[in-house]
Order: structure tokens, then sequence, then C-alpha cells
């Protein structure tokens, strides 16, 4: 689909499934669109539980995003018109001065003053529509985004599907958006909203937090069942269209890694399927040259119509922080940097609970290594002895609160990520040429560690101590596989291979690139 019109669609509408990793890369989104000025405005839809975390990103998206660049209005005015009157509204007679006004503005084409250039403060709507009230019994009330869900294992589907009770109220606030929005673009666990755009003709856009491999991948296995056959949970299989891929069921969460496909998460995807073929296709974070056989395979065997317009991340990076002072946690990373310590990040997003058996085996590794770590622990439970804070002391940081994730892995102290690879995660390390220890817990975790370690080479696998799926990680493997990581010399191999990706990545959203074209495609597919 080619660029066959220049004006930008006037209006956009962004609604994100109510979960971080889910929402910062549609933020990230408005961020380039309003850069790439595609777009003239955006219209967020949430609920007023997530409407303050939206709103903050936002502004500084804002804030710097659009600039306005003043000239000099001609001082050579004809004898009648008023010094000071700079447009038509303001002369004294329309029917006398509009000519010689309209001829004097020719004077500004070789204008000789500098001109000056302001930012203007241009915020994205926002509109928070009730949160369902009928929540399932085990939902506490106020619950209004995935990451405080008691149990995500047990509650995502009764969370996701609850939100099919807001259709009414967005029907009605979309429809009263005016201009009204040309695209809607919505996340794809928001199935009903697919319902609400063909109702009111409007395009809709699929944005799916998923990398192609995975969802590729997923798709494979539900549509073929490769998995039929094998009699344990460790026998390799081989992944028809994909030769070179060989995976076990452990690669693969519920439903996928049963091939007697059924139950509620089962009905979820099916229901999903069904909405997404009347959408016009789907947004990536990806860049194609990253995944395209996976992407290319989409296309051609089932005609999914892709946009890959990432790493979505990229724009968030390049407008950075703007005279803000630097954080303690970026200072203490200044100061490693000084010494030249490496240091790991270790942080597994905003959904996965760790258990306290676990935690401990992770500060024993941690501690063991002799090494420097920053490790989030907001919302997990602390299991480790009373002198475990004071022996690693100032070669650590141990961090309760939410950070900017990205800020730390950009700071050049940083020389890996313990992550569970959710996919923000993997493209964010990407993009900052931080190579990965992959240690997936959920979701489509498993495939994009397989991705990231087996198919791009930009990390490390960590593996239960005993083999199985979900067993206990040791502490003398966590430190091994750090020093490794850090000191050694596959570490060096993948940092290598991380910063070679970097490249890529930032290749594709440069002018010209595959996904700055892509992006512009996107757009213009409201328009035909
Ligand atoms: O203190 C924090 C914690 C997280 N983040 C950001 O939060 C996002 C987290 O996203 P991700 O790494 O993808 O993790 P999850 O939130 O766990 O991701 C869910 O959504 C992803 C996208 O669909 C899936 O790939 C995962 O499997 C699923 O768990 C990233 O942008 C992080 O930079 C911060 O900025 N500060």
């Amino acid at each position: 689909m080619e660029n066959s019109c220049s004006s930008p669609p006037p209006h956009i509408a962004i609604f994100p499934f109510m979960s971080k990793g889910h929402t910062i890369p549609m933020l990230h989104l408005a961020h380039l669109l309003h850069h790439r000025h595609l777009i003239s405005h955006i219209t967020f839809f949430t609920t007023s539980g997530n409407a303050p975390f939206i709103r903050s990103s936002l502004s500084s998206v804002a804030a710097q995003s659009t600039s306005i660049v003043s000239l000099p209005f001609p001082d050579n005015l004809p004898p009648d018109i008023p010094s000071g009157v700079e447009s038509t509204d303001q002369l004294p007679s329309i029917d006398d001065l509009f000519i010689p006004f309209a001829n004097t503005l020719a004077h500004m084409r070789s204008s000789t003053t500098s001109p000056t250039t302001s930012h203007r403060t241009y915020l994205p709507s926002i509109v928070s529509l009730p949160f369902p009230d009928n929540l399932p019994p085990d939902i506490p009330s106020g619950v209004e985004s995935t990451d405080q869900l008691p149990s995500i294992d047990d509650l995502f589907i009764p969370f996701a599907n609850t939100l099919a009770h807001m259709r009414s109220s967005f029907t009605q606030a979309i429809s009263q958006l005016s201009p009204a929005p040309s695209l809607l673009i919505s996340d794809g666990f928001l199935v009903w909203t697919q319902y609400v755009a063909t109702e009111l003709n409007i395009p809709r856009l699929v944005y799916y937090g998923m990398g192609g491999f995975a969802q590729t991948v997923s798709s494979i296995v539900s549509q073929h069942k490769p998995h039929a056959k094998v009699s344990c949970t460790c026998e390799p299989f081989a992944i028809p269209g994909f030769p070179h891929l060989s995976l076990t069921k452990s690669d693969l969460e519920p439903p996928f890694d049963d091939p007697d496909l059924k139950g509620p998460h089962w009905d979820f995807v099916v229901e999903q399927v069904v909405a997404n073929s009347a959408s016009r296709g789907f947004i990536m974070n990806s860049f194609y040259e990253l995944e395209s056989p996976y992407f290319d395979y989409m296309d051609s065997k089932w005609g999914i119509n892709s946009y890959q317009v990432g790493p979505l991340c990229l724009a968030r990076l390049d407008s950075g922080k703007k005279n803000q002072p630097p954080s303690p946690l970026l200072q203490w990373l200044d100061s490693r940097l000084s010494v030249n310590h490496p240091v790991l990040y270790v942080s597994f997003g905003t959904q996965v609970k760790i258990s306290l058996i676990q935690m401990k085996e992770i500060a024993i590794g941690l501690e063991r290594s002799r090494l420097n770590f920053i490790w989030i622990i907001r919302g997990q439970g602390c299991y480790w002895d009373d002198g475990f804070e004071e022996r690693v002391g100032d070669r650590c940081r141990l961090v309760k609160e939410w950070v900017d994730q990205l800020e730390i892995l950009a700071h050049k102290a940083v020389h890996g990520f313990m992550t569970h690879c959710g996919w923000n995660s993997v493209m964010e390390s990407m993009c900052t040429g931080v190579p990965v220890l992959a240690w997936p817990m959920m979701a489509e975790q498993r495939l994009n560690a397989k991705f990231v370690v087996e198919e791009l080479g930009m990390g490390l696998r960590i593996r239960a101590s005993d083999g199985t799926k979900n067993g206990l990680v040791k502490a003398e493997d966590i430190e091994g596989l750090m020093r490794e990581l850090l000191i050694g010399e596959k570490g060096m191999t993948v940092k290598k291979k991380a910063e070679e990706l970097a490249v890529a990545a930032r290749q594709a959203t440069s002018e010209g690139g595959s996904s700055y074209i892509a992006l512009e495609k996107m757009i213009n597919c409201a328009k035909h």
C-alpha cells in the first residue's frame, strides 16, 4: 500500500489493553506519530484507574514532540496597515487591505532575521471510561490493570472477559468524538472494539505485544498440532514451514502446549482470531529484517497484513528526558562506570511473581558473583537473611519502586539484563545493545527466549537446575551465568551480537528504513 495522499488523517483513536506491557508501546507509538507529524490528533481511551499513568507518560511526549518556527513579520508594511497587525482579522478593512496584506507576505521569502523556535505543548486527549463494576469474585475492587491482579495465571481470562462490559460506554464515547477518528488502533485482547469499529465504520488496526516469531510459531502449533504425537514434555518436534526449528512442549504455555485445544483461554484466542479477520491488519513492535521469515509466512499463508513499525521504544529513547537531573540510580551507575565495574540489571517485568524460595536463590547467586547489580524487587516478597543488604553494600541497588527501565538499560555501565523476556524488555535490551540472561516464566516468553538466544544469539539461557520447565534455578547456576555474561567469553560474543542488532534496529527506524516506511503505510491504511 503506497502513500497516495499527502494529508495526514485528522484523528486517531488508541485503546490499549490495561496492562503496562501493552500500554507502554502504544505510548511510544503516540510519541512517534507526533514526532513524524503523521497525525494531527490522538485520543487515548482507557479507564480512570489507568489514566494517570497514561497522562504522565503523554505529557512528556507532547511537550517535546511539536515545535513552532516563528519568522519575523515583514516590517515594510503598506501605509494603511497598522504596525502589529499580523492576521487578516486585525485588518481595519478586509475589502481594501486584503491584497496589500497578502502581497506583503512575499517579503518573508528570504527572511534575514533568524527564526525563533518554541515548543508547543500538544496533549493527546484521554477519555476515561468507567471500569466495569460487575467484577468476577476473585478480582478485588479497584484492580484495573493486570499488574495488580493477585494471580495472573488464574485471573487473566476473567479480567480480560470482564472488559467486554465496556462496549456500550466505548461506543457512546467514540461516536461523540469530533472530528470522528479515521482510524482505531486497539489491543487484540479488546476483541469487542472490532465490533464497535465495524458498527461505526472506522477502520481498525490490531496491536498485540508479541513479536513475529512467537505469534507465528504459536499459530502454526495450534493449526498443525506438530506436538500431537510426542510422548513427553522434553521430546522435540519440528515446526511445519520452518524445518530448522525444533521445539518441545516445555517451550509452550497453556493453551498451546496441549494439542487438544480447549477451555476458556482457547475460547478467548478463537474470539480474537474471528474479530481480527475483520480488521485492517496488525501493528508489530518489531522490524522486518529481524523476523522476516515469520512476517513473510504470516503474509503468504494467512494473508495477514502486518505493519512492522518498531522497535517502538526507540522513539522514547531518542527523545530522552530533557533538562532533568540524573536520578540517584543513574548517579550510582555513573559511579560504577567510572571504576569500570559492569552492572547486571535484574527485572522480570510487570506481571511475574517469583516464589520466595526462588528469590532466596537469586539473592545468593547475585551476592556470590561478587559483581554489581540492580535488582527490581517491586511486588515480590523478600526472603533473604538480614545481613544480605549489608554484605552486598554499594555494589548493588535493590529497588522497590517503578523505574525508568529504558534509561537504565541505555546507561553504559549496564552490560547485561536478567529478564523474563517480555517482548518489550527484549526490544529495549536489543535497542540499547545489552545482552540478556533469558529466564522466561509465562505467556509467550519461552518462545521469545528461544528466539533471542538461539536465533538471534544475543543472550544466554537460564534453565531450572533439575532441567524441568518450572523448577528451581539454583544460586550456583545464577552466579555462573551472571559471571559468564558480564565477564566471560560467551558474554563478549552475545554482547557484540546485541550491539549489531541495536544498529540494525536503528537503521530500520531511520529515514528510508523498513519501519520508517511501514509507519506511513500503516497510517495510510485508514484512507483505503
Ligand atoms: O519498573 C519498571 C518495570 C517495567 N517497566 C517497563 O514495563 C514494560 C514491561 O514490559 P515487558 O517487558 O513486555 O513485560 P510484561 O509487562 O511482563 O509483559 C507482558 O506483555 C508483554 C507484551 O505483550 C509480553 O511479551 C509478556 O509476556 C507479558 O508478560 C517495559 O517497557 C519496561 O521498560 C518500567 O519501565 N519500569
